[in-house]
């Protein structure tokens, strides 16, 4: 292969318009094992989940009108040939394999498919048979391996590996040999060449959805093979992800036959919403009950008493004060150096600017402030301070995140309306918070908690989202906690002993 940066594997076989099954299923997994895929049709298959209603196949000189556009054009690293249909097409691919011979050919001999629809001619089973002197791996199930060999069907799993010798012996090829036609509990595979056999065991899932296993289970090899050192590494990889594929397929409610398998089950992020896109609408209410708030209407048009003010800021700065830990955990956590650094930088931030902010406010009151966190406080600091000691870097950034995006959020929107701030009884913290700069850092934050997001499972994810919340709906209780008056600190004269 040439250093291209993926394999370019090409599929030759019939459609399947449900997806499940032909050149859709290969080119999902050729997608899967990171190769980049490319299809040339042997017959357009008009089927569903419950089977085959139509097949249509069009006239061979197309179909080698399609082969040369690909082979006259692209380096071909390797080629999964599926279902022929007709003895016509088998010899089309044969005269194309003997012009261009892609280093890698698996050979899937399709020819009924699991509803029992014939997807191959009778008359076309010999030219399948002069076909696997061409393949390097041919992959038959048991039905297809005694055609092959003009015996009966195996019917147990050593007379099957008989005769896959057999056939390997014979046509100087490799064969993958499929057990899921078998009855029992597991569903093996053996690697059979001229001298040795390898026995793939994996358990039988209990599914309907088997469609397709066959046509993504070859096309896997085939994108695996140029980049594996041998058959055994490159089949076993593809038949643990192929596991893996059919257990996830009713998931996909695809269809009320037999249903396709998921390809992109080891992908759970891909296509998904960015986490933080999801969290946001998810939190619509808890933001709405914010902007309600009494104290959040008094901060935005300045109505606010500055007692009141200067309450929520004594408490604010004890947060504050635990909230930094929580961020110098997420750069203790995060593995990229730029979260690293953005997580530690917020840490340090928040002591010095916002606290900054807080002295200077509560230095000028004429009065120091005293007293324990309060109940709101306490709750949420000890709901950071649990994620951040039992959580994974992912959730630790889900639950600080509210912290930055509630406060962007209501600063922007107050600085617009305000407009000129000199006037504004709260304008330093509505200056903070207002602030591009900070808006800037609420990006970063969204950015870091989306790109943790896409490299976890559905769980971590559902616990990032549900730290999310809590976290907001602290954001809510803490700002109402002024007017709520739980444990409130309290005014001390300047000059008086603090507690
Ligand atoms: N229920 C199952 N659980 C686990 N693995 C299975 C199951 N059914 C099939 N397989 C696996 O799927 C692959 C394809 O096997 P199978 O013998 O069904 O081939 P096939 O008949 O050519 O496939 P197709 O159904 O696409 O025609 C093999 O690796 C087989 O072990
Ligand atoms: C185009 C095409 N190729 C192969 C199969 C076999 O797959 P299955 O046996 O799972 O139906 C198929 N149904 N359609």
């Amino acid at each position: 292969m040439s250093a291209a940066s993926r394999v370019r594997v090409l599929s030759v076989a019939g459609t399947d318009p449900t997806g499940g099954a032909g050149v859709h299923a290969d080119l999902k997994s050729f997608a899967a094992h990171g190769a980049y895929g490319m299809a040339v049709v042997t017959a357009l298959v008009a089927q569903n989940t419950h089977g085959v209603r139509a097949v249509h196949v069009p006239d061979v000189t197309f179909l080698r009108a399609q082969l040369d556009a690909v082979s006259d054009d692209v380096t071909v690293d390797a080629v999964k040939i599926g279902m022929l249909g007709t003895r016509a097409v088998a010899d089309e691919v044969a005269s194309w394999l003997t012009r261009t011979r892609p280093p890698v050919v698996v050979l899937d001999p399709v020819m009924v498919a699991t509803s029992g629809d014939r997807l191959l001619d009778a008359d076309a089973e010999h030219a399948v048979r002069a076909l696997v002197a061409h393949a390097d791996l041919v992959t038959p199930n048991l039905p297809e391996l005694g055609v092959l060999l003009g015996e009966p069907t195996a019917t147990t799993w050593t007379d099957a590996v008989r005769q896959a010798r057999r056939l390997a012996r014979d046509a100087g090829v490799t064969v993958l040999l499929k057990g899921g036609h078998l009855d029992g509990d597991a569903s093996p595979d053996a690697v059979v060449d001229a001298t040795t056999v390898t026995e793939l065991d994996a358990p039988r899932v209990a599914t309907t959805s088997t469609h397709g296993t066959g046509c993504s289970l070859s096309a896997a090899v085939a994108a695996l093979r140029p980049r594996r050192p041998d058959w055994v590494t490159a089949v076993r990889e593809a038949k643990e992800w192929l596991t893996g594929a059919i257990a996830a397929g009713e998931a996909l409610a695809v269809g009320s036959g037999r249903g396709p398998v998921d390809h992109l089950h080891h992908a759970p992020g891909l296509g998904a919403r960015p986490f933080s896109a999801e969290a946001w609408d998810h939190v619509a209410d808890l933001r709405a009950a914010c902007d309600d708030l009494p104290f959040v209407r008094g901060l935005a048009d300045g109505t606010l008493r500055v007692e009141e003010f200067e309450q929520y800021l004594y408490q604010d700065a004890l947060y504050l004060a635990q909230y930094s830990r929580v961020l110098a955990r997420a750069s203790q956590l995060a593995t990229e150096p730029a979260a690293q650094a953005f997580f530690a930088r917020g840490a340090s931030r928040c002591l010095e600017v916002e606290t900054r902010l807080h002295e200077d406010r509560l230095a000028r009151a004429g009065h120091r402030w005293s007293g324990p966190a309060s109940t709101a406080t306490t709750a949420y600091v000890d709901h950071l301070l649990a994620v951040a000691a039992t959580g994974s870097y992912a959730e630790v950034v889900a639950a600080v995140l509210p912290c930055y995006w509630l406060y962007a959020d209501i600063g922007a929107r107050v600085l617009a309306r305000a407009g000129d701030l000199s006037t504004h009884p709260y304008r330093d913290w509505v200056g903070t918070y207002g602030d591009p700069e900070f808006a800037a850092a609420t990006a970063d934050a969204c950015a870091f908690a989306d790109a943790a997001a896409r490299d976890v499972g559905a769980g971590t994810r559902a616990r990032m989202l549900a730290a999310f919340t809590t976290s907001c709906a602290h954001e809510v209780a803490f700002f109402d906690q002024v007017r709520a008056g739980a444990g409130r600190g309290a005014p001390v004269a300047v000059g008086a002993a603090s507690a």
